[in-house]
């Protein structure tokens, strides 16, 4: 069998960031099957090279066309802005969606003074900047590299205080600023919402790329004709470190306790 409408979309990333993504491809695609794969194996991804993310999205995606998947969302800014442009051309018939442009549209629609927090990695790439400046010449990008935060998510410690006082460090440089916009430039990041709102002002508009990269997901089912007509089967869940780790931590936020396999990467090629 081939991937068809009724194939699952591919969702992946380091951890439980994805789950922001998946989370909106409930809301806004009920009907769709999904299989999502966290490599919590090798987290973090933030601190990693771009060579070394190369490899691992291109195992990943190995691993999901073997699963027949019929797109994949990159649920990882840090496998956006280092890995989409060479796995998109090494992966030409499967169609990839990335976080950092539909983040970046939506960050223009909302302010000219937009902060970014993200990964090391991702702040290094500049690829924030880049793509809201392409689209936006005259908005103003500060990229703040946060590297405390996704072993803290992944740790379960948001509410710890620690984490607030880690995460008003991280932020008084664009506080500074007077930034208008913050993109969560990583998708653990949404996880931290009642954390970072309250050390911002009201006025400052909150961008989570993870909406408007499922809106795009959804336009591009449409134009393949891939849109699922049937009742989605139930959400696979792969990781390639514990799998009871996994599924403790992602109950809070999935609002039940998922069945995870492990799987063991690299994949060869069938
Ligand atoms: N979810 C992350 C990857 C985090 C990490 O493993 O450092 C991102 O969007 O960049």
């Amino acid at each position: 069998m081939r991937e068809s409408q009724f194939s699952p979309i591919g969702v992946f990333d380091s951890g439980v960031g994805g789950l922001t993504v998946l989370r909106e491809l409930y809301r806004q695609l009920p009907q769709e099957s999904i299989l999502y794969f966290a490599d919590t194996a090798r987290l973090p991804y933030g601190t990693r090279s771009k060579g070394e993310i190369i490899e691992f999205v291109r195992e990943i995606l190995t691993w999901m066309s073997e699963r027949q998947v019929k797109m994949v969302i990159m649920a990882c800014n840090t496998s956006s802005a280092l890995a989409l442009e060479e796995v998109r051309a090494e992966f030409k018939d499967l169609p990839i969606l990335g976080v950092i442009l539909p983040g970046a549209k939506t960050a223009v629609q909302k302010g000219k003074r937009i902060g970014v927090i993200s990964t090391p990695a991702t702040a290094k790439s500049n690829a924030y900047k880049q793509a809201i400046q392409e689209i936006d010449p005259t908005a103003q990008v500060w990229q703040i590299p946060c590297p405390e935060f996704v072993p803290l998510i992944e740790a379960n410690r948001i509410f710890d205080p620690y984490t607030t006082q880690v995460a008003r460090e991280y932020l008084q440089p664009l506080l500074a600023e007077n930034i208008d916009t913050l993109v969560y430039g990583c998708t653990h990041y949404r996880h931290l919402s009642p954390v970072l709102r309250r050390l911002l002002p009201s006025s400052v508009r909150l961008v989570d790329p993870a909406a408007a990269v499922v809106r795009s997901a959804e336009k591009e089912l449409e134009l393949l004709g891939l849109k699922n007509p049937e009742t989605p089967l139930p959400t696979n869940f792969a990781v390639s470190g514990d799998p009871n780790t996994f599924a403790r931590l992602s109950r809070q936020w999935l609002g039940f306790s998922p069945t995870v396999e492990k799987v063991y990467l690299p994949v060869p090629v069938l």
